[in-house]
């Protein structure tokens, strides 16, 4: 990478201030914004809330040549002055790994709920279409080709730019033509994706959540950071049931024309797609859309689809999912057999049991999800008694405590309180939190500290017809316990050996 060739893309962007280089003409061999990769010849990037003047010198000690920072560091290295090295990193790499994005048709998912579900069945779809050539990054997993070797589990929602760009380069290489990603609002904060114009940006819902230290400021912060994708995507999906709406739609017609704007939602005649429920079962549910466009790309959406993840809000992941594999070329065929054959790890998995009723494994985490999750249950199969396990995270997202106890006050019958990544906190007083906002006349509670102990008794207490719910953790296989993430051998894991047991004793 030539420094001319970077400071000329910084200058565009308004970030370049000064540099103490002798000469514009360097070739810099490698980019690093960690010392313990820096290596012969590189650029470092100083940048980070914990960065220390220390980890500059060791990336000198690997060979680092010249580094990027917002200040001079008074070290014997050249530096290239910049006003913001989030956004600096984020071209740099870039420009490092070539502008892989250009050789990818790029789709971003972001939504307070609904990001990795709709990710993984836009993955499914597209995988028909083009087969072995469609990348993903998600929270759970990334595939960067067709290899086995080229799949592994994600470490953020949306990865630091430099690796972003990195594993795009790599997707490109190993022959990818499309890569399906979540946008976190942190990506924004945090300018992970500054600089990316996303082929499809899709808007699935808000609800406040991510506030507080580390996290965003406020609520407002929150909306302003997801609603960049908006104004980031050359063509734009939002779901016209969601709160702010009309804030997100006019984010999208700030920058995209508006046949390039797509909305959907349950019985929204102004919206492109409208959606009708048409059955829902305890694994699956079906549903036909309705066109309001004239779009020719559209037409053919108007028929029904079955979707192998329960839900109404999944009906609508789906149509979002069906918007956007549309736009980037599949047709309604790829679009059934897609949606029809997806599981996404932790979300909405079921089990069913010989006399313990049905088991769902969900990810709910916050008061969004659980109350979508429970609220679908209670909905749908309203003679049904409704057990849930669940705890909340230490450490942060309080306000979820209240949350939880107001979505079980509204759809539940039983609710075991239990362990779920406590961090510092003691999982009894997070427990003794939620329960003190439960009315004990709608619910019945029990607090068991061992989550294993909690799903045991949950399920052993259920009978034939009863809906049970492990939420929280998904398929996670540790507990976040005073900063060390214990193995904990998973909620399905866990499930499958109270059923097994179970099924000996009958
Ligand atoms: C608060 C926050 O968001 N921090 C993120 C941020 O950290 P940072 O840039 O401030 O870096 P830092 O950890 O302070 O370290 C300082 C710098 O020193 C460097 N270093 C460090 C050690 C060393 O020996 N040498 C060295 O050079 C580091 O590479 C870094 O560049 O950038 C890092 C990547 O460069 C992230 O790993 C880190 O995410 C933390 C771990 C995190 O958990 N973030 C969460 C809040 C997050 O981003 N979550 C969203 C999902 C939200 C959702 O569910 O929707 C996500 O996208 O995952
Ligand atoms: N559209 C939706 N509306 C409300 N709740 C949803 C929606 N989609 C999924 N959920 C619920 O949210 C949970 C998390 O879903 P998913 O992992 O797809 O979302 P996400 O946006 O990736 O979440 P996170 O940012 O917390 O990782 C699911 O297990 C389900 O309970």
């Amino acid at each position: 990478m030539r420094a001319n060739q970077l400071i000329a893309l910084l200058q565009e962007h308004n970030l370049f201030l000064s540099t103490t280089l002798n000469s514009d003409d360097v070739d810099f061999a490698s980019l690093a914004y960690d010392s313990r990769k820096a290596s012969a010849n590189g650029l470092f990037v100083c940048k980070g809330f914990n960065f220390s003047v220390d980890y500059l010198q060791s990336a000198i000690s690997n060979g680092a040549i010249a580094y990027l920072a917002e200040k001079d560091y008074g070290v014997d290295v050249p530096v290239i002055l910049v006003t913001d090295v989030r956004k600096a990193l984020s071209l740099a790499a870039q420009l490092y790994f070539g502008f892989p994005q250009n050789d990818l048709f790029v789709i971003g998912y972001t939504g307070t709920k609904g990001k990795t579900t709709s990710t993984y069945l836009t993955t499914n779809i597209l995988s028909r279409t083009f087969p072995q050539q469609v990348a993903m990054f998600s929270t759970i997993n990334h595939i960067i080709g067709p290899k086995p070797e080229d799949q592994y589990r994600a470490h953020l929602t949306t990865a630091e730019s430099f690796d972003l760009f990195h594993e795009m380069r790599q997707a490109v290489d190993n022959g990818q033509k499309v890569l399906v990603m979540e946008v976190a609002s942190q990506a924004y904060l945090l300018d992970r994706v500054y600089g990316l114009t996303f082929d499809v940006g899709i808007f699935l819902n808000i609800s406040p959540d991510h506030i507080g230290i580390n996290e965003h400021p406020n609520f407002a912060n929150y909306l302003f950071c997801k609603m960049q994708l908006m104004l980031n995507s050359r063509a734009c999906i939002v779901d016209a049931d969601m709160d702010h709406f009309e804030e997100v739609y006019a984010a999208a017609k700030v920058s995209t024309a508006p046949e390039n704007i797509f909305t959907y939602g349950f019985n929204q005649d102004a919206a492109t797609l409208s959606i009708t429920s048409s059955e829902a079962t305890l694994t699956d549910s079906q549903f036909g859309l309705t066109v309001h466009s004239e779009d020719d790309r559209l037409a053919e959406l108007a028929t029904s689809y079955n979707v192998s993840v329960p839900g109404d809000f999944n009906q609508s992941n789906a149509t979002a999912t069906i918007l956007a594999s549309r736009l980037a070329g599949a047709s309604v065929a790829d679009m059934q057999a897609g949606l029809a054959n997806t599981s996404i790890p932790g979300r909405m998995e079921s089990m069913t049991t010989k006399n313990h009723g049905t088991i769902y494994i969900d990810y709910a985490h916050d008061w969004g999800s659980m109350n979508a999750l429970l609220s679908f249950l209670h909905t749908q199969f309203p003679d049904h008694h409704i057990t849930a396990v669940l705890g909340s995270t230490g450490d942060k997202g309080e306000d979820r405590r209240e949350g939880f106890a107001k979505a079980l006050n509204d759809y539940a019958d039983t609710a075991f309180l239990t362990t779920d990544d406590p961090g510092h906190e003691d999982p009894i007083a997070i427990a003794k939190e939620i329960d003190s906002h439960i009315d004990h006349n709608k619910v019945s509670v029990t607090i068991i500290p061992r989550r294993e102990d909690a799903i045991q008794h949950a399920i052993a207490s259920a009978t034939n017809d009863d809906l049970v719910v492990l939420a929280g953790k998904g398929e996670d296989a540790y507990q976040k316990i005073n900063g060390v993430d214990t193995p904990y051998p998973s909620d399905p894991v866990v499930a499958q050996e109270v059923i097994d047991g179970l099924a000996d004793e009958n």
